[in-house]
């Protein structure tokens, strides 16, 4: 058997007992099962929970084949969205693929350059990007579920006019690949009118949820690294997930703890790392978390830190601040490589005591050390095994987070797959930008300004 992503929490054992992880037992499980038979509040949102093994292959297959298509005809590829439609896809990326992938050579690299555009409204940010872009060949992966979210919609106009530009409507219309909702939304309306080769966001999977759809797939396929093994790890932690008992669930412990803290008046929870690659895997899990929980004045406020880069700028905060914290560490178990520490003949940085190990010994040195300082200062430590940097384990990881996003949400007494709260500045955006439709709510907020 392969091994899997594993939670560990024996670290915190002296911030909880055994017979508080027995209490929360009915409550986790009620909540696991309303999950898994589509009982509970959300249950619309539920397709991602059988996607790793029910997903439309002759989609797969379209998606591989673009992907390739994209790898032969372009140097680089804009990915347009925001939120759940590309903080997935960038999260794989970076994870799977090299650390400085637009920078290092070609030769390397072997597939086009990735930029993100669309998540911000920075004029600069996309001036810029044009000037990376230069004359060079390139593609647009414009992803957005309902189609109508304005920061990539802003993004996509500008850049399809670039693209039209450069190779006229025909041909640039065969270089634009829209991710989009099956029927509604401007951006399905478009890619019809359009001709543009057209992915599905399925209806019954929301934005945060849908790494594993075309959504992130595409993406991920362009980057080189295998969508394959990447389904293939998130069967096999679906598997874990659902038919695990309690006691050995480590998606369903995992929510079970982070509520107990919760209610130990631990508000905040930082998800760390100690390698740079998993920088947007955090970001993802952020969205994942803070949509999916904070809500009807609830939730685990959801912050992450990278170390031991953040040891040095949050680290006081961390070990001695308010003590409202836990902490959650991503443990990657195997370094991908291994540099060793040489003798110098005169000592004068006084390394030398660490002649013959491993810089990644002395990384994992650090996380052992931080972890019983934070510990001893009151912040109860949770670790996630990741056994190895590559498609299975990051397949396998997503799926954890997912599945016990969803459990923690139903202890937590939540809707975990709605997000009405995030609708209100929108609301004021559109009223300040005059749009159609908004005009008293204008007069209200320019009298405020
Ligand atoms: O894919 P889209 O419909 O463009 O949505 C992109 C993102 O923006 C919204 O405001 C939601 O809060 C997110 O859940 C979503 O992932």
């Amino acid at each position: 058997m392969k091994s899997m992503v594993t939670f560990d929490y024996s670290s915190a054992k002296g911030f909880i007992s055994d017979s508080e992880i027995t209490m929360m037992e009915r409550i986790a499980e009620n909540a696991k099962e309303e999950l898994v038979k589509k009982e509970g509040p959300g249950n619309e949102f539920l397709g991602w929970i059988d996607l790793p093994i029910d997903y439309d292959k002759e989609e797969f297959a379209r998606i591989q084949a673009a992907a390739k298509k994209i790898q032969n005809d372009s140097e680089v590829l804009l990915v347009i969205g925001i939120g759940g439609s590309y903080l997935g896809a960038r999260a794989a990326i970076e994870f799977l693929r090299h650390s400085f992938y637009n920078s290092v050579s070609k030769e390397i690299r072997k597939t086009p350059e990735i930029y993100y555009v669309g998540n911000n409204i920075s004029s600069t940010y996309m001036k810029h990007l044009i000037e990376v872009i230069g004359d060079r060949d390139f593609s647009i992966n414009m992803i957005s579920k309902s189609g109508t979210t304005t920061e990539p919609a802003i993004a996509f106009r500008v850049f399809k006019k670039m693209l039209t530009e450069k190779y006229g409507k025909e041909e640039a219309a065969k270089r634009i690949y829209a991710t989009t909702d099956k029927a509604r939304g401007a951006l399905k309306n478009l890619a019809t009118e359009e001709g543009y080769e057209s992915f599905i966001v399925p209806d019954e999977v929301g934005g945060r949820y849908s790494v594993l759809t075309a959504v992130g797939l595409l993406p991920i396929a362009v980057s080189g690294a295998d969508i394959v093994k990447l389904m293939e790890g998130a069967a096999a932690m679906r598997e874990h997930c659902i038919n695990s008992s309690y006691e050995n669930n480590d998606a369903v412990l995992y929510a079970a703890i982070r509520n107990i803290l919760l209610r130990k008046g631990k508000t905040i929870e930082i998800l760390a790392n100690y390698e740079p690659s998993l920088h947007f895997v955090s970001e993802w899990w952020k969205q994942l978390y803070g949509e999916s929980e904070g809500k009807d004045q609830k939730g685990i406020f959801p912050a992450s830190v990278d170390l031991t880069t953040d040891l040095h700028s949050m680290g006081q905060f961390i070990q001695d601040g308010q003590r409202t914290l836990f902490e959650t560490v991503m443990n990657l178990e195997k370094s991908t490589c291994e540099i060793l520490i040489e003798e110098e003949e005169v000592d004068l940085d006084g390394l030398n005591y660490l002649t013959g190990q491993s810089v990644d010994f002395i990384n994992k040195s650090a996380m052992k050390g931080t972890r019983l300082a934070h510990t001893d200062g009151s912040v109860p430590n949770l670790i996630i095994n990741i056994p190895e940097q590559n498609e299975f384990y990051l397949g396998q990881l997503f799926y954890f987070f997912e599945f016990a996003c969803g459990v923690s949400g139903y202890i937590l007494g939540v809707n975990p797959f709605d997000q009405p709260g995030v609708e209100s500045y929108k609301k004021n955006m559109f009223a300040l930008l005059g749009k159609p439709g908004f005009e008293k709510q204008r007069e209200e907020l320019l009298k405020r300004l």
